[in-house]
């Protein structure tokens, strides 16, 4: 499990180290941690490699020019851009010149040329004091390295996102590859233009601080190895999950079998189905067992209700049925826009396990004053004052429990923005939810199979959303 911290927390950690070891060390560290990672990037002989640091007035871009220095060390040839001369880290740029680094105001004709002609360009421009958007010239810098050829690397944090948030407001610098320094700051999951994620201890140790906790967690595969151990000689269908459907309608009969097909193909236990499409689901799904009506369908240890659902009558008295049960219950689809309609639905199961798993419309028609432009407060805010766990997707999908713990989801490809991909996530989650995993492990773990699910199909040359059904289960060692 990756944990991530506020700006602050880190600061707190920082200042552990720094009284420890003293500001100069941790520079070197750091800067040597940032120098391997271009040397990694840049195959091939060295020598002559040409490599832009990209330096603003901070110990961002301090840490930039000890790589650069370190790079020069090695052959490399470095130029330094400074967007503050004046401000700049005075030691680093001593040590800089030292190593016969050329040295370059962000102004100086030729700039553009250097950047877009670079091997490897190095983005020391802010780092955990950011607050963007970046002024000029760092805006006209980043845009011009974007659109270079070279490998690009990020000191502690791309420029141009929010370390706290990793909102993006303006231009952003698009890493390959981010070295960030001590802990990962929540920015870091929140954003996509991290790149390759790599963090360097440098020797801080969020243990040490006291008081400190973590912010957000990103899942990994230990988490799933742990969380949800394969069926040991004892366990039955009861122990496997149980969990309801009620999805699908005439006029959307594919939802319930993508839906199905999810929790079917997740967990070993046992899929009920209810609703009208039951010829449909058991055409595809022979081992479900099917009703036509959820109060019918006998003992579930969770329901999953709402994709291609509609939202009619019928559709709304299925609704309530379900939300009356005192089992977790996931609400997807056209289901929340029955919410979005009727609140006081969701107010009557105050106390009961509740996931809701909008996209961003969605969550807009049930929490209209939310802001969803910082989407990590935004599902926290909508998690607190609904009481459910809110499942926010989006290319990170984020997931946040009514207490404030929050998962950030890191696997998963743009591929996975397809019709029907939602229903597949429902079942997912659905039958996670039935194994008894608390409803935020149940939708981060859900979120994350998904999205691996999405790059396996992917790398495998398949589209649609059934295709995300054979790729769930555990990848063959
Ligand atoms: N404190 C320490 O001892 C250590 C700090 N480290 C490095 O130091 C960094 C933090 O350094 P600083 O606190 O000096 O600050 P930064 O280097 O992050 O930022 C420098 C300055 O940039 C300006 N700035 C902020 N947002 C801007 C924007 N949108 N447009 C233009 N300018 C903007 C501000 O004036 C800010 O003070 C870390 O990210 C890390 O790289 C590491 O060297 C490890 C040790
Ligand atoms: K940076």
């Amino acid at each position: 499990m990756i944990h991530a911290y506020t700006a602050e927390s880190i600061r707190s950690i920082e200042q552990v180290s720094l009284d420890r070891d003293g500001q100069a060390t941790l520079m070197r560290r750091a800067a040597a941690a940032v120098a391997e990672q271009v040397l990694v990037a840049l195959p091939g002989p060295l020598p002559g490699r040409r490599v832009v640091v990209l330096v603003g007035p901070g110990n961002n871009g301090g840490d930039a020019l000890l790589a650069g220095a370190l790079l020069r060390r090695r052959g490399l040839a470095v130029t330094a851009v400074l967007t503050a001369p004046d401000r700049t880290h005075a030691v680093a740029l001593a040590e800089f010149r030292r190593r016969a680094g050329r040295v370059l105001a962000a102004d100086s004709r030729g700039v553009a040329g250097l950047i877009s002609g670079a091997d490897a360009i190095v983005d020391g421009l802010v780092g955990l004091s950011a607050r963007p958007p970046l002024r000029s010239p760092m805006d006209a810098l980043v845009t011009a390295a974007n659109e270079s050829a070279a490998v690009r690397v990020a000191v502690d944090l791309p420029s141009g996102v929010d370390p706290a948030t990793g909102t993006v407001d303006g231009p952003v610098f698009a890493a390959d590859v981010t070295v960030t320094f001590g802990a990962v700051k929540t920015g870091l999951l929140v954003t996509d233009a991290a790149g390759q994620l790599i963090c360097d201890p440098i020797g801080m140790d969020p243990a040490d601080a006291p008081g400190v906790g973590v912010d957000a967690v990103a899942l990994t595969e230990g988490d799933l190895d742990r969380w949800l151990p394969g069926p040991g000689t004892t366990d039955d269908k009861y122990s496997g999950g149980l969990v309801g459907i009620v999805a699908g309608s005439p006029g959307y009969p594919g939802a319930a079998v993508l839906c199905t097909g999810g929790a079917v193909r997740t967990r070993p236990g046992m899929v009920r189905y209810a609703g009208a499409q039951g010829g449909a689901v058991l055409a595809r799904w022979p081992e479900v067992v099917a009703s036509e009506t959820p109060d019918g369908a006998g003992r579930v240890q969770a329901w999953v209700v709402g994709p291609g659902l509609g939202t009619d009558d019928r559709a709304m008295e299925l609704l309530r049925f379900v939300l009356g049960e005192d089992v977790p219950v996931l609400v997807d689809a056209d289901a929340l826009t029955l919410l979005a309609q009727h609140p006081d639905l969701l107010a009557g199961r105050a106390g009961r396990p509740t996931v809701l798993t909008p996209h961003e419309r969605e969550f807009a028609r049930i929490f209209p004053e939310i802001d969803l432009a910082d989407r990590l407060r935004a599902a926290r805010s909508a998690a607190a004052t609904s009481g459910a766990t809110v499942l926010l997707k989006g290319h990170r999908t984020v997931v946040a429990a009514p207490d404030g713990t929050t998962a950030v989801n890191r696997s998963g490809s743009s591929w996975l923005a397809s019709a029907g991909s939602g229903d597949v996530l429902s079942g997912v989650i659905g039958s996670l939810l039935a194994t008894g995993l608390e409803p935020w492990q149940a939708a981060a773990a859900g979120a994350f199979l998904h999205g691996r699910a999405g790059e396996r199909a992917q790398a495998a040359g398949l589209a649609g959303a059934s295709a995300l059904w054979d790729f769930l289960g555990r990848p063959a060692a």
